[in-house]
């Protein structure tokens, strides 16, 4: 019974029982899966010269001069393939005329040369081929990946959110490989089909009959080698997933962190059970394929050999009713011989190409959900940023995040955002930062005369350039120390005392400057120079970041998190003095003591603001503020005075 349901949709038992079904990636790329398979013959030939258009350009931006090369050599190469042909009729018609065999043999001496040339031109022209494909790969598999890994820097963090645009992103990677693999495919592919053409051009100015035969024998060789081809790629396709389900298998047999539990939990046995049943299952499966694949290469073989046969049988006419010259027959049927030899590959190669032309396809994709270039300049210099009326949802969220929310950020002030866990604080400062684009609603960035520009119509990269960010979860950069303080600019050299006074101000420099390695350890055990620094540490190394960026407009998301209480007051208190030389200081943190010096601060519940003011008049008018500041002073066991008057949760704009 397990038996029969395991052979009908080919999934084992034991990947029923480990995977739940079949191992696949939730990656874009498995949309191309099976494409190959459903496309028929005159599809593919339609498709064929789209994909030499899109390699030409390729190669044609990246290196003009090593494209024309390349183009040159195989126009060369099918060229001395049609003289050669040519050649060897000459050679032929010599050798089968009338007279003595010395004479003979010295007649065609003359064409038995130029043959011999032609070699030589044809492996000239093969050397040169080889050395322009090779000049060329790279740079087109450069030019391709720095298209596609700048278009998804670019990409809208909004879209970024949407599941089809993170697949296509993800399915991007496997493109710019493509690139490669398809410029050589190419040469491969061209180099046939001129040689075929050559010959086809021969062949029809020796006689007219000769090339609809070679067309009647080529063509059921072709058909053959699709469905050959097309088997085989479904083989491949089948195999993928289970080979998947296998290597993870064995990857546990062999991990470290899984060591423990695969010796006390006996988790070997079930993995190397598995594994015995996926694999019997897939040389089961490969049984199955080789003998379909026998069927159609004897159908197809058949199907062939009656094309030669009826093909041959006319040539023996023509050449029997005096129609067609001995020596014409003869080079027929080299040319004939020599282009469906080389049809199998060619339909492969094509497949091939067919594949990665998707891949190479999706490398484009990114572009679509690019943040605009251009935009209206900032107000010079910008003084506030002003959110009037926000909402913002997530793509594929069904509750909003922000609701109407109402939030001015001035220069030389700290301004907390406070508020309970999902309430949209995080998502407050990414709209704020140019990185959302509110749904609803406006955000303003102010000058000092009132003009002001809104987002959506400003240029980006000046929203970007005037802010700094600590996020949550700021990125580690498996670099040196350094390094990650400096990528914090990435768009300026790296100034290194800059880099150290930033550290400083982060509080991190003594612990850098103390490693063995100093600014060169790289901040990530497992490396020669590695070391491993505390969740703290990090914290420190990630806010001497935001400040090597030295913009107007920090936000920086719990950036105290993970810092000791005195490093934690020592860091709240240089934020205070930052806004005091004139940055605007966005704090969010659930250390509401922090948030007792700040100028302005606003709570936010479900995605309003709930309350806006300082602490004073927060803790006066009682409320979620009141609420949270009291529940954490409990903690140290200080009980605060009630407020005199209820919470207002009337939306006043602060000052
Ligand atoms: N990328 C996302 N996709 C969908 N929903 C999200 C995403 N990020 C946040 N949300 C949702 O938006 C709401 C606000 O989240 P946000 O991260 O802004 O809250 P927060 O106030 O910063 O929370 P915390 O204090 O836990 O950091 C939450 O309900 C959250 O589930």
């Amino acid at each position: 019974m397990r038996g029969a349901q395991e052979a009908e949709d080919g999934i084992s038992a034991a990947e029923r029982e480990l995977f739940g079904g079949r191992l696949r990636w939730d990656q874009a790329y498995i949309e191309h899966e099976g494409a190959l398979a459903r496309m028929r013959f005159g599809q593919m030939a339609v498709a064929l010269p789209r994909m030499v258009g899109v390699v030409l350009r390729a190669g044609w931006s990246a290196d003009p001069r090593a494209l024309a090369g390349l183009v040159i050599a195989q126009i060369g190469q099918g060229l001395t393939a049609g003289f050669g042909l040519v050649a060897v009729n000459g050679v032929l018609t010599q050798l089968f005329a009338e007279g003595p065999t010395a004479d003979k043999l010295r007649q065609s001496l003359p064409a038995l040369l130029a043959l011999a040339a032609l070699s030589l031109a044809t492996a000239l022209l093969s050397a040169w081929s080889t050395a322009m494909s090779g000049r060329l790969e790279p740079q087109v598999e450069r030019a391709v990946s720095t298209r596609y890994y700048r278009a998804v820097t670019q990409v809208e963090v909004q879209a970024t959110e949407e599941a089809d645009v993170q697949r296509h992103l993800e399915a991007g990677k496997f493109g710019t490989d493509s690139a490669r693999r398809m410029l050589s495919l190419s040469v491969g592919v061209a180099n046939v089909v001129i040689s075929m053409v050559a010959a086809a051009v021969v062949l029809a100015s020796l006689h007219w009959a000769l090339l609809p035969m070679l067309l009647v024998i080529a063509l059921p060789k072709g058909w053959g080698a699709v469905r050959s081809a097309r088997r085989e790629y479904l083989s491949r396709l089948h195999w993928i997933d289970h080979r998947r389900a296998v290597s993870t298998l064995l990857q546990y047999l062999t991990m470290p962190h899984a060591a423990g539990e695969i010796r006390v939990h006996a988790a070997s046995s079930l993995l190397l059970r598995g594994y015995a049943e996926m694999s019997g299952l897939m040389e089961t499966e490969q049984r199955r394929l080789a003998r379909a694949q026998a069927r159609t290469d004897l159908v197809a073989g058949a199907f062939s050999g009656l094309a030669s046969l009826g093909c041959y049988g006319m040539l023996w006419w023509l050449l029997t009713s005096g129609g067609l010259p001995l020596a014409v027959g003869g080079t027929a049927v080299v040319a004939i011989r020599n282009s469906t030899a080389r049809l199998t590959s060619l339909v492969q190669q094509v497949n091939r190409m067919y594949e990665e032309m998707l891949q190479l396809g999706d490398t484009e994709l990114a572009a679509r959900h690019a943040i605009p270039t251009t935009g209206a300049p900032l107000p010079s210099p910008a003084r506030s940023i002003q959110a009037a009326n926000v909402s913002f949802t997530y793509p594929g969220a069904t509750t909003p995040a922000l609701r109407g929310v109402n939030v001015t950020v001035r220069r030389g002030e700290v301004t907390a955002l406070v508020g309970a866990n999902g309430s949209g604080k995080t998502t407050l400062a990414k709209v704020l930062a140019g990185l959302l684009l509110p749904g609803d609603g406006h955000v303003w960035w102010a000058g000092p005369r009132g003009e002001r520009v809104e987002v959506r119509e400003a240029d980006r990269s000046q929203v970007f350039a005037s802010v700094g960010l600590l996020a949550q979860d700021f990125p580690h950069w498996q670099m040196t120390a350094a390094a990650n303080i400096a990528i914090g600019a990435g768009d300026r050299p790296r100034d290194m005392a800059e880099v150290k006074a930033a550290a400083r101000a982060a509080d991190v420099a003594d612990l850098i400057e103390g490693l063995d390695q100093g600014w060169d350890s790289i901040v990530f055990k497992g490396y020669e120079r590695g070391v491993q620094l505390s969740g703290g540490q990090w914290q420190k190394l990630g806010t001497a970041r935001s400040r090597y960026r030295d913009a107007p407009f920090l936000l920086v998301d719990e950036p105290t998190s993970a810092l000791d209480p005195h490093a934690e007051i020592d860091a709240f208190e240089r934020l205070r003095s930052l806004a005091g030389d004139g940055t605007a200081v966005v704090l969010i943190t659930h250390r509401l003591a922090a948030t007792a010096s700040a100028d302005h601060i606003y709570v936010l519940d479900q995605g309003r603001v709930a309350e806006h003011g300082t602490h004073g008049q927060l803790m006066t008018a009682g409320g979620l503020y009141h609420g949270m500041y009291t529940a954490q002073a409990a903690q140290y066991g200080i009980a605060l005075p009630a407020p005199r008057r209820n919470a207002s949760s009337e939306h006043k704009e602060p000052r």
